[in-house]
């Protein structure tokens, strides 16, 4: 009988021809002959094993979509890897004081699910696509294998695997940590680089309760909010994607990006804030959709500003500004697109938010914040795809009431009444109340502030009939020059009128003269020839 040492001698050696034939195999034979001999390998390996390999990959739709079975496989593992595996990978969570552990890269762990064992295996691809210059650039793409004896396909298949799929879930559920992305130029878009989309964690205190607006409206987007999460089944029964959109319009500092935080805040949704700037076209536009999660809020600010999206309209207004040589007015933003960078048309816009491709994922709020509305294209912001307009108005009492108590937590002064009618009569943002109502140092009280609003209420007003006087005489001035053009233009037009008059006269005095002088010369010939 072969002694221990003996044996693992044997086995040594073994294993040493075993690599040592395998690295001749690797350096010698040509690549595509190796995949024609592995994949009748693999062939073989299946003719004679019982076991049964099920791939989940990180990516479907040929690499456009994650795939969120792959996600919920990787929680569930994750809950099972720290006691089973023997190499984990370690992530911070959501206040980095612990961590989360999970399966690394090549490993297995053993499952048990009904008295059956089956295995899982973490694997992953690196391959490197060939780009347009010749550089070469390789992607990580990541799957997980899960095997098992071929006599529990049925139970496996119906019953263990939608068991992972739902606990991986609620384990995602439990553990997400709500995040802000925004979305990364095409050039990163490796998934070792940083993906489609940035994320940081969100982390906006603003909420219903300390967003400044009319009571009532605000209870019916709340209602609305509340109606569309819970309208899986309506959605479904209607026969429309389940998906909302909110335009959110008014001056700067009425709380359109704040809305959209509390938005996100009540529902316990993602934000994407998407740049459409750096959108090279319509396809990375869809593709970008099409890796967001939902429930999550898709925005894009400034709508006016991010793109040449208002269309025909847009120019058409522009051409009848230059004819009346007006001015455009102060603090309108000018559109940040340099036509090179970006080519995302309207249409792309409109087929991504509610074309086909809107529907591959559901419970998505989209919203477009703008400070002026009319300059939109009607197309951009009819109902059904932006369902819900919503002003953001300038700041009335009822909204002034709620920044008194975030900002100073009082609910009645004996000033109340006079501000109440100096904000009827001045037009001042919630963002411009709140920083006039903030204590800028411990002394100041709920009265200094107080008392300064209703100080800066008057000079806001003061400065408003300033600007309006100006206004009004500017527009005088104008009129008086438009006036003036026509009268010279009537002027000018007359004295042209009369000269042509003149001109006539003076050409047929000289036909008369002309046609005289002939008649004569023929009764000077009749004497001639008398
Ligand atoms: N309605 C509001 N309720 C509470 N706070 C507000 C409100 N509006 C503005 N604020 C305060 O003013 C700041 C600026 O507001 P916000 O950024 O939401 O304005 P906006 O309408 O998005 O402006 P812009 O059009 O310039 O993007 C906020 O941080 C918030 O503190
Ligand atoms: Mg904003």
């Amino acid at each position: 009988m072969l002694e221990t040492g003996a044996i693992w001698g044997i086995t040594g050696t073994t294993v040493t021809s075993f690599m040592f034939f395998w690295a001749i195999y690797k350096q010698y034979v040509p690549a595509h002959f190796r995949a024609y001999v592995e994949r009748y390998f693999h062939k073989m390996i299946g003719w004679i094993s019982y076991y049964v390999d099920i791939k989940f990959t990180e990516y479907t739709d040929e690499g456009l979509k994650r795939s969120q079975a792959y996600d919920s496989i990787r929680n569930y593992l994750a809950s099972k890897s720290t006691a089973l595996a023997k190499r984990l990978k370690a992530n911070e969570t959501k206040n980095s004081k612990s961590l989360v552990f999970s399966m690394d890269d090549h490993e297995e762990i053993e499952d048990e699910f009904e008295g059956v064992k089956v295995k899982w295996y973490s694997n992953v691809k690196v391959i490197q696509p060939q780009s347009n210059y010749g550089q070469r650039s390789s992607e990580e793409r990541r799957h997980f294998t899960l095997s098992f004896h071929r006599r529990h396909r049925g139970m496996i298949i119906e019953t263990y695997l939608d068991h992972v799929l739902r606990e991986g879930k609620a384990i995602g559920l439990m553990n997400r940590e709500r995040k802000l992305y925004t979305n990364n130029s095409s050039q990163e878009w490796y998934p070792w680089r940083s993906g489609k989309w940035s994320n940081v964690p969100f982390h906006h205190p603003a909420t219903f309760e300390t967003l400044a607006m009319d009571p009532e409206k605000k209870e019916g987007i709340k209602k609305d909010l509340i109606k569309f999460s819970k309208g899986k089944d309506y959605y479904e029964k209607v026969g429309k994607p389940w998906k909302r959109g909110y335009l959110l319009f008014g001056p700067p500092g009425t709380g359109k990006s704040t809305m959209i935080a509390a938005i996100a805040n009540f529902l316990d949704y993602d934000v994407y804030d998407l740049e459409l700037t750096t959108v090279k076209d319509n396809s990375e536009l869809k593709k970008l959709l099409l890796d967001t999660t939902s429930k999550s809020i898709i925005v894009i600010e400034d709508i006016d500003c991010s793109l040449d999206l208002t269309g025909q309209r847009k120019k058409k207004k522009e051409e009848d500004e230059e004819e009346d040589g007006e001015e455009k007015k102060e603090g309108e933003k000018k559109p940040k697109v340099d036509d090179k960078q970006s080519k995302v048309t309207l249409s792309g816009l409109l087929n991504s938010i509610d074309g086909l491709w809107s529907a591959c994922s559901g419970e998505k709020i989209i919203v477009f914040t703008t400070n002026f509305v009319d300059k939109l294209d009607p197309a951009l912001i009819r109902r059904g795809r932006m369902d819900n307009h919503i002003e953001m108005s300038y700041c009335k009492f009822e909204a002034f009431k709620v920044l008194a108590k975030n900002y100073l937590e009082i609910e009645t002064h004996d000033l109340y009444g006079e501000i109440e009618r100096k904000l009827e009569e001045t037009d001042m943002s919630p963002a411009d109340v709140a920083e006039t109502l903030m204590p800028k140092s411990d002394e100041e009280d709920a009265d200094i502030c107080i008392k300064r609003l209703v100080k800066t209420l008057e000079e806001e007003k003061e400065k408003a009939r300033k600007l309006a006087e100006e206004e009004e005489k500017k527009k005088a001035e104008k009129e008086a020059k438009k006036i003036k053009k026509a009268e010279e233009a009537e002027e000018k037009k007359k004295k042209t009128e009369e000269d042509e008059k003149k001109e006539n006269v003076k050409g047929k005095e000289e036909n008369g003269n002309v046609s005289q002088q002939n008649g004569n010369s023929i009764d000077l010939s009749k004497k001639s020839d008398s």
